[in-house]
């Protein structure tokens, strides 16, 4: 099983432009975002299992595939809100459970703020959501939480992933399966990736960043 995938397209490496130039308004961005979250999503579902289905198309009965697992989608607020609607597309079936999670500036720990998972009704399969996978403080902590819900299988989707991040995820899940658009090399002295693209959710809703 291959732990990490990094999604190469050359349409990944012009979206990864758009998103990283600190020049890209608002609303470029998230349509960027939302182009390389489908790129991503159609990798990190290509080997979904699927069961045989008949079919009555309008000239005769055609033996189809569907999807045999659940899959839910699990965004972490708010960054993660801008990959939701690009998965929906993709799973339109799929529940959507919001978990609220930000990093504590000082520590860069992360603070979880809003979940209602319910007690049941976990999904086989979470693609887990968020743009930006820094420390891995945040996918850790959601990951633990997925698992003591009783999910099966866990994917985490990211755009831009630091080096540091996925091995310690990595470290933490060795069943958990990361997808991700680019993986920078560092990490600075407010744990902020490295080349990367700033703030994530800062961008994706028009709200000012930080120097
Ligand atoms: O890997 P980590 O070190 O945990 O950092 C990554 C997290 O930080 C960002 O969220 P942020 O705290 O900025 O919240 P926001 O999405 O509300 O902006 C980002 O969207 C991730 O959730
Ligand atoms: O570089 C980073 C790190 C955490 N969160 C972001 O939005 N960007
Ligand atoms: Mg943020």
């Amino acid at each position: 099983m291959k732990r990490v995938s990094l999604i190469t397209h050359p349409l990944v490496d012009h979206h990864l432009c758009t998103v990283r130039d600190q020049a890209t308004c608002s609303s470029e961005f998230r349509a960027a975002i939302s182009r390389l979250s489908v790129l991503v999503g159609v990798h990190a579902t290509e080997d979904l299992a699927t069961g045989p289905k008949k079919i009555q198309t309008p000239i005769c009965e055609a033996d189809c595939r569907a999807l045999s697992v659940n899959v839910g989608l699990v965004p972490i607020l708010r960054a993660g809100l801008g990959m939701v609607e690009p998965l929906q597309n993709l799973l339109p079936d799929a529940a959507v459970w919001h978990l609220g999670m930000y990093r504590n500036e000082e520590t860069a720990e992360p603070v979880g703020y809003y979940d209602k998972l319910p007690q049941k009704g976990a999904p086989n399969v979470a693609l887990v959501l968020d743009p930006m996978l820094a420390t891995g403080g945040s996918v850790d902590m959601v990951v633990r939480r997925l698992q003591s819900w009783g999910v099966d299988e866990i994917r985490v989707l990211s755009i831009i992933a630091s080096q540091a991040g996925i091995d310690r995820v990595s470290k933490d899940f060795p069943d958990v399966r990361l997808y991700v658009a680019a993986i920078d090399p560092s990490l600075n002295d407010q744990s902020f990736i490295v080349p990367g693209l700033g703030d994530a959710g800062d961008r994706i809703f028009a709200t000012p960043q930080k120097p």
